[in-house]
């Protein structure tokens, strides 16, 4: 599959989070957007593991391809003894790094593959590298695709307005963007009014990360608290609430961020459309349903503090769920780069997954 880079993806085409340099990888280090632009230079597996652990970098796919170059660097710098357990152990420390994107599991699986076929250290590095780049250069041309099949399935004529939750962009991905991906698409064809932004509590990825990362490509988007999204439905021209993925199960149901959920309860009763755009590296067929699925629960302090301010009393009780499931039911397109499941169902999702 190739797709040509519009203009627009030329100009947002680059390892705006992911810096692979063949011995080392950089990472921008997202826990500082949008005041900071740090990059942190990583030479081992366990050094890309800590940093998917602690959200240097996230998004789904961004964590697979970091994940990947990952093992290449493990294969990188092997002690040359049992260069076999090494790479093993490193698979094992990035799989544990984070539960629910599957994406870290994919790539994972893509490495491992390539890693039993290697018989000799020197063959592992150039192949494992090679794979890790396949990897990433995959992903960004699924990002394009996946914005020219939602712009063929939405058939705007003129401009409107749509919401978007968490950040699903450069950051998160290959390089361009899953539901931001659609955005800068609309926006290239000037059929976007406004983008909507959820400031998305308790990581703020609307916040620092969508609205950093829009305003920087000249997008339009408004910041708004994530309990304005109802009245934005009811009183603004939302077409669309367009949505990423960490995990899409068998049925269609769909693992994102939390607060996805309510967000499609809530296009649902204000006739807005729900999309959720994900690469098929997200797709689960092996999962049955959204029920089945880990969700990650993170430290309570990332809800009782923003940091180091006390948001909330010492020590009170958090449930923080970093993710929650949306039903397939509720939503109304699910867009990959192999095509668009519409009205997802378990006959849907074996029609294009198999
Ligand atoms: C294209 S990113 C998909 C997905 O990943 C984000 O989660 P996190 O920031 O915790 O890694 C968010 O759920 C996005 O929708």
């Amino acid at each position: 599959m190739t797709t040509t880079p519009k203009p627009s993806q030329e100009r947002a085409i680059g390892t705006v989070a992911i810096r692979w340099h063949g011995s080392s990888l950089e990472l921008l280090d997202q826990r500082l957007l949008p005041g900071e632009e740090h990059w942190i230079t990583l030479e081992g597996a366990a050094g890309v593991a800590q940093s998917i652990r602690d959200m240097v970098v996230r998004g789904a796919p961004a964590i697979g391809i970091s994940a990947a170059y990952g093992v290449a660097l493990a294969a990188r710098h092997a002690g040359g003894g049992d260069w076999k357990a090494e790479i093993k152990q490193a698979i094992r420390e990035l799989a544990a790094s984070r539960p629910t994107a599957v994406n870290l599991f994919w790539a994972l699986q893509r490495m491992e593959r390539i890693f039993h076929a290697c018989h000799s250290l020197d063959e592992a590095v150039k192949r494992l590298a090679s794979e890790a780049r396949a990897i990433h250069e995959e992903d960004l041309a699924a990002n394009f695709a996946m914005a020219d099949h939602a712009l063929e399935f939405i058939g705007a004529e003129a401009p409107f307005s749509v919401l978007t939750h968490c950040n699903t962009g450069a950051l998160a991905t290959g390089g361009y963007g899953t539901a931001l991906g659609v955005v800068r698409r609309l926006h290239e064809e000037k059929l976007l009014a406004d983008v909507y932004a959820d400031e998305t509590r308790p990581w703020l990825q609307g916040g620092r990360l969508t609205a950093w990362e829009l305003s920087r490509d000249g997008i339009p988007v408004t910041l708004n608290a994530d309990g304005a999204a109802a009245a934005i439905m009811a009183r603004k021209d939302v077409r669309w609430v367009i949505v990423g993925a960490d995990r899409i199960t068998a049925n269609g149901d769909v693992v994102n961020k939390i607060g996805t959920y309510s967000l499609a309860v809530l296009a649902r009763h204000h006739k807005v459309g729900f999309m959720v755009v994900a690469p098929s590296s997200t797709v689960d067929m092996a999962t049955a349903s959204g029920a089945d699925v880990a969700i990650e629960e993170r430290d309570g302090i990332e809800i009782r503090e923003i940091r180091g301010i006390g948001l909330a009393p010492e020590g009170i009780n958090v449930f923080n769920p970093v993710f929650d499931v949306t039903p397939a039911s509720l939503i109304d397109a699910i867009v990959t780069e192999k095509g668009v499941v519409h009205n997802p169902n378990i006959t849907g999702m074996q029609a294009l997954f198999g």
